[in-house]
């Protein structure tokens, strides 16, 4: 995926647009008028290119070339010095349609998010100056270092053919193997022009995509990844060949939706792959219909995710901060800037529910209408055809499209959603586990005793993720210890991930090496208050948690103890009168679930009381 700006800097950004229903594309009958009247530029670029006139981020079409044909035996599909328009004149619609609007090429998400809000656009595709106190050199000094120490025979290795995808930074051809193990079977090989890394940012993205990219090898649903080569025009990344065409292409064929029963085996494989990256610490930031590809042309060839160009680490705790992705599938907190992998999980969201009913749940004509969608529009489950839509496929999607992260399922808890069971998903290992243990370990008994409350509320059905993870945790006489997180995290990382992230994990779990667990307690040391908050049900889980708690646990306390407890400072006690009752000095209905939810950043008032 592009690599036009930076990932890492703030500026970074990108791929906006109309691309959920850009590639269908047969444009022969495209109607004006509703931004569909170009046709799709992979495949009819005449009809959409713009040579010439500036574009609309300021840089001309005519100065560089988009794509380096330098290395391919093939012509451009493109006239000579013409690249495809950098921005879509407008947004399609909100529907699927056949024909289908252009493909929109890359358009940074920041710039028209800044535009929005009254800050000058940067330009999007220009490079990033690397001297604005980012930490970068001055590159109009010092000649950007372009080697990236892959090998340099490519073509002693593979022959290159045709062109079978072009993105915005990339194109991809058909090529087979010359020699060794891939001697006369097709690859495909993802082409990308040094011309185009213009900045060390850029550079670097490149060098990201090919470690995630040998990173995460061995998922079925995921893109194999064969070699990375060099030379001085290009980097060439030799990858398995997907030859069933893009999961949009499918969509599109079938009349813009899918059966309830096609989605579900659709969106678990998307699950269970993206459950796989999060769990080797990688977010994938640009997941799109066009970014799944199906392996062959059969019916039910597996689907496999490709480009990881927008990629990248993240630690369980990080946050991250640079704005990119894809207009439609872009999640709120992503705009907010401060987001991890549970972006990624929107991006599936919006998926299923284009699957489930040929239309964007997130739409408007332009770009700041899109960002506005989704950070304050509910998405539309009454009109055809939700009314025919079974329940559990709606709530799984309200669960996925929820604005607030923290309450989102993660990949693997939504494998375990009523709506998949009966798939039989296998359901891999949650990292959320692991940071919820953390926390738990670290809390107050009170706290545990309020959790614990709350874990017996829930009932088997509820608790099914759970059993799951602690199965995955391979018990020893239904016990768990700090062992049995540190062999299944083990058995389950990627080499990547064994050497950078899995002594960091399993040192916070410390505390656990003196103690042991059996499910009941695991139950509450795994719960996710946010996402319990989240079910229609909460109110009856709060209610029967109360009754638990007040059973076993509830105990005389004070403001000020709770303040304590909830590390909050001196003038914070007044805040917690209201949770505690005045009949017996024990915590009020209120005050458990207050105290349950725990204290956020977000919450100004009690900030305000700390300083
Ligand atoms: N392994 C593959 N097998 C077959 N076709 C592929 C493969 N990888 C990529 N393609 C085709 O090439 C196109 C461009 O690839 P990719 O998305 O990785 O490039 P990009 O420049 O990063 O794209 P984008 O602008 O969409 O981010 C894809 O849309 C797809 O059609």
């Amino acid at each position: 995926m592009g690599h036009c700006c930076s990932k890492s800097d703030s500026v970074s950004v990108h791929q906006v647009n109309n691309t959920v229903a850009s590639s269908g594309g047969n444009s022969a009958t495209a109607t004006p008028g509703d931004g569909s009247a170009a046709a799709d530029h992979r495949r009819k670029p005449t009809q959409t290119v713009s040579p010439g006139p500036p574009s609309a981020n300021g840089h001309s079409n005519k100065s560089t070339p988009a794509h380096s044909f330098a290395a391919s035996p093939w012509q451009s599909p493109y006239p000579a010095g013409v690249r495809p328009s950098p921005s879509p004149a407008r947004t399609p619609g909100r529907k699927f349609r056949w024909p289908f609007p252009p493909p929109s090429p890359a358009k940074p998400i920041l710039s028209a998010f800044l535009k929005r809000q009254g800050a000058p656009a940067k330009p999007k595709e220009g490079p990033i100056p690397e001297d604005d106190g980012r930490g970068g050199g001055n590159e109009g000094e010092r000649p950007l270092d372009k080697s990236f120490g892959y090998p340099k025979n490519f073509s002693a290795k593979y022959e290159l053919g045709k062109e079978v995808g072009r993105g915005h930074f990339g194109h991809t051809c058909w090529a087979k193997g010359k020699k060794g193990e891939l001697k006369n079977q097709p690859v495909a090989v993802k082409i990308i022009s040094k011309a185009k890394m213009t900045t060390a940012i850029t550079i670097e993205d490149v060098r990201r995509e090919v470690k995630i990219l040998k990173s995460l090898s061995g998922h079925k649903n995921l893109v194999k990844f064969h070699d990375a080569f060099e030379d001085a025009q290009n980097v060439y990344i030799v990858m398995e060949l997907c030859e069933g065409g893009e999961l949009l292409d499918r969509i599109l064929s079938r009349g813009g939706r899918y059966t309830e029963k096609d989605a579900k085996s659709i969106v678990v494989q998307i699950l269970s792959v993206v459950a796989f990256c999060h769990l080797q610490g990688v977010v994938h930031r640009d997941l799109k219909p066009e970014n799944f590809l199906f392996s062959t042309r059969d019916d039910d060839a597996p689907l496999k995710i490709i480009d990881f160009g927008l990629s990248d680490f993240v630690r369980p705790d990080q946050r991250l901060n640079d704005i990119v992705g894809s207009a439609y599938y872009v999640a709120p907190e992503v705009l907010h800037r401060s987001y991890s992998i549970e972006g990624d999980i929107w991006s599936i969201g919006v998926i299923t529910y284009i699957l489930l009913c040929g239309s964007r749940p997130f739409w408007a004509r332009t770009e700041s209408g899109i960002f506005r969608s989704v950070l304050r529009a509910d998405p539309n489950f009454d009109d055809s055809p939700w009314p025919s839509v079974s329940s559990e496929a709606k709530d799984f999607v309200k669960r996925l499209l929820n604005k607030d992260h923290r309450k989102r399922m993660t990949a693997a808890q939504a494998l375990t959603h009523p709506w998949l069971r009966d798939q039989n998903c296998v359901v891999p290992l949650d990292i959320l586990i692991y940071k919820l243990v953390k926390s738990y370990i670290r809390s107050t008994p009170l706290k545990r005793a309020a959790l614990t409350a709350l874990s017996k509320a829930l009932t088997e059905d509820e608790l099914i993720y759970l059993r799951t993870q602690f199965e995955l945790l391979e018990p020893n006489e239904g016990f768990i210890s700090l062992e049995n997180f540190r062999t299944t995290l083990m058995k389950n990382a990627s080499e990547a991930m064994i050497e950078s992230r899995v002594p960091e994990v399993i040192n916070l779990l410390e505390p656990l090496s003196h103690k042991s667990m059996e499910f009941g307690e695991f139950c509450a040391a795994a719960i996710s208050i946010y996402q319990l908050e989240a079910l229609e049900k909460w109110e009856h889980i709060a209610t029967t948690a109360f009754e638990n708690f007040e059973v076993e646990g509830n105990r005389v306390t004070s403001a000020e103890e709770i303040a304590k407890e909830m590390n909050l400072g001196p003038a914070a006690p007044s805040l917690f009168k209201d949770w505690i009752r005045e009949s017996d000095g024990k915590l009020s209905f209120l005050g458990f679930t207050k105290f349950l939810h725990g204290v956020t950043l977000r919450n100004s008032n009690l900030r305000h009381h700390q300083q």
